[in-house]
């Protein structure tokens, strides 16, 4: 049977973009199916770059306002949010028509309108006006996530001009991330209710243009599925640094520019719950996000779901039904960019009948963009505990002795998790946990150590030059090893 694609991709982000790069690259003939006007998914548009954008703003803001120690006279007199938000929408329209033409250059059909699958090798768009099919060989269905609402509290979901007006009346809007990347005022207080990646990088980049940010946590430290070390340390910078956190504490109420929470008092010994109330220009509600399923198409083209609504795929990216594909947000695992990417040349590379590797998503490195960041690789001591690693080691290496991290006035911490290998009879590296300055950048390295299973010994070995803030992971991995050089 001849189709009019090779491959038809749903959604234009990082998983649908890069999947549709890479068979386009095998000469495959590609489309790309995107509802809204932009290619480049949430990531491009609402996620990872616009926040990214403002991330870099608090940075060099940051590095001003720190300049006297080095003797330099810098002053910041104003902060002009409108141009700011500019900046942000500027660098966003850049990256997306890079992509946009780097995707035409490949010779892929980027249709506009809404997708469904309608049966195996057939897709629906949907343009507003009509109705066109299309068939493929492969159909891959990348079609994202979205903010998970806060049961009682719906989210504004206004246009940008609608959230503006309600903050300037007083209204204290509940916000997604969406609504509040639209923000071009400074805010002069902000709730945040969550405690994962979203709630941490918006506190720091409030908090860095001097709005009071109280964030209500549930637990007792933010990230609490990370590693203890890093979730402690992330929430002392970020409370030195003037946010403000609720441990154990719950939304109750947001009225005329009020918001009312519970504390639970874990010091009585009923753990009352205390109320309490601040002024808020708006609460961000950042508790997770969904996958983009819920369409009555999912179920009914009889794709295998699971009870949280995600597409069910093997680990190169194959659903229940042939010659259909998924990944991304919408499939278990990482909701990250870079692991939509591995699971893109995997699925292209498993359609163009290249022999490729699995996608492990519990080996995505996991970052948190802030002023410092943090960055998890592999197994925390407990997860390792839990899944029966034999003789494991945890080794915390502050970051002190690191001259650059110094001159920075940071500071930070290496965890390494180490455990014998009986396969090798060595032991290896299964977990890295940073928190620190720009600790991201070594994800790939981390990544590498523990994916490729090195001995121990082996990574210690690794020559970081001098002086950089990567010598903090030689040195906690040497420190590991049972060799020391700077640390004690
Ligand atoms: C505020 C924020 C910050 C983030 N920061 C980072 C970060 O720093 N690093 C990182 O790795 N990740 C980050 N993420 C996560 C990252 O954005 C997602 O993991 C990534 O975008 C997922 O890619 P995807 O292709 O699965 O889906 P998406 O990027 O959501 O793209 C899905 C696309 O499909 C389209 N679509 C949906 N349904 C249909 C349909 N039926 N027909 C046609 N088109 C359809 C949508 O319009 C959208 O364009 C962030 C997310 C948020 C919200
Ligand atoms: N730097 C990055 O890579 C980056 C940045 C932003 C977002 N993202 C991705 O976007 C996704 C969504 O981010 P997120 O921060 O919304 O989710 P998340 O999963 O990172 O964190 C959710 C937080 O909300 C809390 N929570 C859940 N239900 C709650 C409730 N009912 N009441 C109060 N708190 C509740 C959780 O305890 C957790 O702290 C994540 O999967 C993340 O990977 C990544």
């Amino acid at each position: 049977m001849a189709f009019d694609y090779d491959v038809i991709v749903i959604g234009s982000g990082p998983g649908g973009y890069a999947t549709a790069l890479r068979t386009a690259d095998f000469g495959l003939h590609t489309a790309v199916i995107e509802m809204r006007d932009e290619v480049g998914g949430t990531c491009l548009n609402r996620g990872c770059i616009p926040t990214k954008a403002y991330v870099t703003a608090s940075h060099t803001l940051e590095y001003a306002k720190n300049a006297s120690s080095w003797g330099l006279d810098i002053s910041v007199n104003t902060i002009d949010m409108q141009s700011l938000k500019a900046a942000k929408d500027k660098t966003v329209a850049g990256v997306v028509k890079g992509l946009s033409q780097h995707m035409k250059s490949r010779k892929i059909d980027i249709i506009h309108g809404y997708g469904s699958l309608v049966k195996p090798h057939e897709v629906c768009v949907d343009d507003g006006e009509m109705h066109h099919t299309f068939t493929a060989q492969h159909v891959v269905l990348a079609t994202g996530s979205y903010s998970t609402t806060l049961p009682g509290f719906d989210f504004f979901n206004g246009s940008a001009d609608e959230v503006r007006q309600a903050v300037a009346d007083g209204q204290a809007p509940i916000l997604s991330s969406d609504e509040a990347l639209d923000i071009d005022v400074i805010p002069e207080n902000v709730v945040i209710v969550g405690a994962g990646t979203i709630a941490l990088e918006f506190a720091n980049i409030w908090n860095t243009l001097g709005t009071h940010v109280t964030v209500l946590l549930r637990k007792d430290v933010p990230l609490s599925h990370g590693d203890n070390h890093i979730s402690a340390m992330m929430m002392r910078t970020m409370k030195r640094a003037g946010i403000h956190f609720e441990t154990r504490s719950q939304l109750k109420a947001v009225e005329n520019g009020k918001v009312t929470y519970t504390v639970h008092d874990m010091k009585s010994d009923e753990h009352k719950k205390i109320e309490k109330n601040v002024p808020a220009d708006f609460v961000l509600v950042a508790i997770g996000r969904s996958p983009q399923t819920t369409a009555s198409w999912f179920a009914s083209s009889g794709l295998n779901l699971s009870d949280h609504g995600f597409v069910i795929t093997d680990k190169f990216g194959r659903t229940n039904i042939d010659n259909v594909w998924a990944l991304g947000d919408i499939t278990q695992g990482r909701m990250l960019a870079h692991q939509a990417f591995e699971q893109a040349l995997t699925i292209s590379e498993s359609i163009a009948g290249i022999d490729t590797k699995p996608v492990d998503t519990f080996m995505v490195p996991q970052v948190v963009f802030a002023t410092v960041e943090s960055l998890s690789v592999g197994y925390t001591a407990q997860e390792a505990e839990k899944n029966g690693f034999a003789q494991i080691e945890e080794t915390v290496v502050p970051m002190l002795s690191n001259p650059r991290v110094a001159m920075l006035k940071s500071n930070g911490t290496t965890v390494i998790v180490s455990a014998y290998d009986a396969q090798s009879g060595q032991r290896i590296v299964i977990g890295i946990h940073m928190v620190g300055p720009q600790v991201s950048e070594l994800s790939g390295t981390a990544r590498e150590i523990i994916e490729n299973k090195i001995p121990l010994h082996d990574a210690a070995g690794a020559l970081f030059a001098h002086p950089t803030l990567s010598e903090s992971l030689g040195e906690a991995l040497l420190k590991a090893d049972g060799r020391p050089l700077n640390v004690r």
